[in-house]
């Protein structure tokens, strides 16, 4: 079969650092703002193609800061991708996969924006080119993660009567257990059967705490258990998954098909938090999906807090899964202050709905963008003191 004629004529990546709504608050950090690191690659029929890479807290909570990705895409795999076939997306991720190790979130970034294009040049959604999809709107999670009950409370009925989430996620990795699980207790008991209630640990306990813990999370009726211990700990996961009532879901521990497999074999997970970016790209995502189904573990659609185009990149790919037991917690852009769609997603009905254009299907306002590039700061910033010697 013929290449494609269209070939990738430039890859540019930038960072944008968007402040949050209000503090969140996880385990391992707390985030004021977020950095998107944004991946524009144009090719040589004017098509663009949008990618993201985005973590939590710089290298609190993963190994690759948006700086970092950024650096791994402008010297190692643009290069590569200069010289790739860009309809051909497996190919081209196997290239750059023989190249760099590692790197999964600067990985998905570039292939999302493949998608992206090439949805754009065919006239089809991403979901489609995934392999079609079984959902038109998927249901979206809410974090409550502002550190105070009250304020947790309140969050929570403003969400319920608004119609936007009716399940709501606890960080409970950070201080005193025991007020933790009060903390819960309270949040359930206020809304009581209009939520599902679900704690994240985000590995902050040993393996002997979360034995106790988790009956007491029973207690306060909580349905749902995130990565309480170690990611390295598959044993101890296993352990929980045997002793706990509660289903307990991996995330952090899922770094792609591989880590999938191993969790699966040894039974340390009853569902699996999928998360595009964390498992090295919507491919790869979608096998450690596939996993989880063939072993019977749950899914749910993980997020990494990311802005518009990792969320709709991920929904895509949740879109085409048969079951989704979980729902997912794409919220990410609603947690910014600034949109950056020039149409903003619709989240209703507790749920979002997939963009059915052509591509991701969304359209970035880039002037909006622009005012929030730091390169930008940076150029002002150096141009500030020359200006002050010189006069
Ligand atoms: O799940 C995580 O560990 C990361 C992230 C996802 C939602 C949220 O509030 O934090
Ligand atoms: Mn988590």
């Amino acid at each position: 079969m013929p290449a494609s004629p269209v070939k990738i004529e430039a890859v540019e990546t930038f960072l944008v650092d968007l402040p949050t709504i209000r503090p969140h608050h996880l385990a391992m950090t707390t985030m004021d703002g977020q950095t998107l690191m944004l991946v524009r690659m144009t090719m040589s029929d004017g098509t663009i193609g949008w990618g993201e890479g985005t973590t939590i807290g710089g290298l609190a909570y993963g190994s690759e800061s948006p700086e970092g990705m950024k650096l791994v895409i402008d010297t190692y795999i643009t290069p590569i991708l200069l010289g790739c076939d860009p309809d051909r997306i497996g190919q081209a991720m196997a290239t750059i996969g023989k190249a760099v190790q590692g790197n999964n979130f600067a990985k998905c970034a570039v292939e999302t924006a493949l998608w992206d294009a090439l949805g754009k040049r065919t006239s089809l959604a991403v979901s489609e080119l995934l392999g079609g999809r079984q959902h038109d709107r998927l249901p979206v999670a809410w974090t409550l993660a502002s550190g105070d009950t009250a304020r947790d409370i309140a969050e929570a009925e403003e969400m319920l009567a608004r119609r936007r989430h009716n399940i709501f996620k606890l960080k409970i990795g950070r201080g005193d257990p025991h007020r933790n699980i009060a903390h819960v207790a309270a949040i359930k008991r206020a809304l009581a059967d209009r939520a599902s209630i679900r704690v994240d640990v985000n590995q902050a306990w040993s393996g002997a705490r979360a034995s106790y813990l988790l009956a007491a999370l029973l207690d306060a009726g909580v349905d749902l258990v995130e990565q309480p211990i170690a990611m390295s700990n598959v044993k101890g996961m296993a352990r929980l998954c045997r002793e706990s009532a509660i289903p307990i879901m991996a995330d952090e521990a899922l770094h792609g098909p591989e880590s999938a497999f191993e969790f699966a074999r040894e039974a340390a997970a009853d569902v699996f938090a999928v998360k595009i970016a964390q498992s090295g790209g919507l491919f790869a995502a979608g096998e450690v999906a596939a996993i989880a189904q063939a072993a019977g573990i749950g899914l749910y659609g993980g997020t990494m807090l990311e802005g518009a185009i990792g969320t709709v990149a991920s929904a895509h790919l949740f879109a085409t899964f048969g079951r989704l037991e979980w729902g997912t917690e794409l919220f990410g852009p609603l947690l910014l202050t600034e949109e950056i769609l020039v149409q903003p997603l619709d989240y209703s009905e507790f749920s979002l709905a997939v963009p059915s254009g052509a591509g991701l299907g969304i359209a970035l306002d880039e002037e909006r963008l622009a005012r929030f590039r730091r390169d930008r700061q940076e150029r002002s910033f150096h141009v500030l003191p020359k200006l002050k010697t010189a006069s």
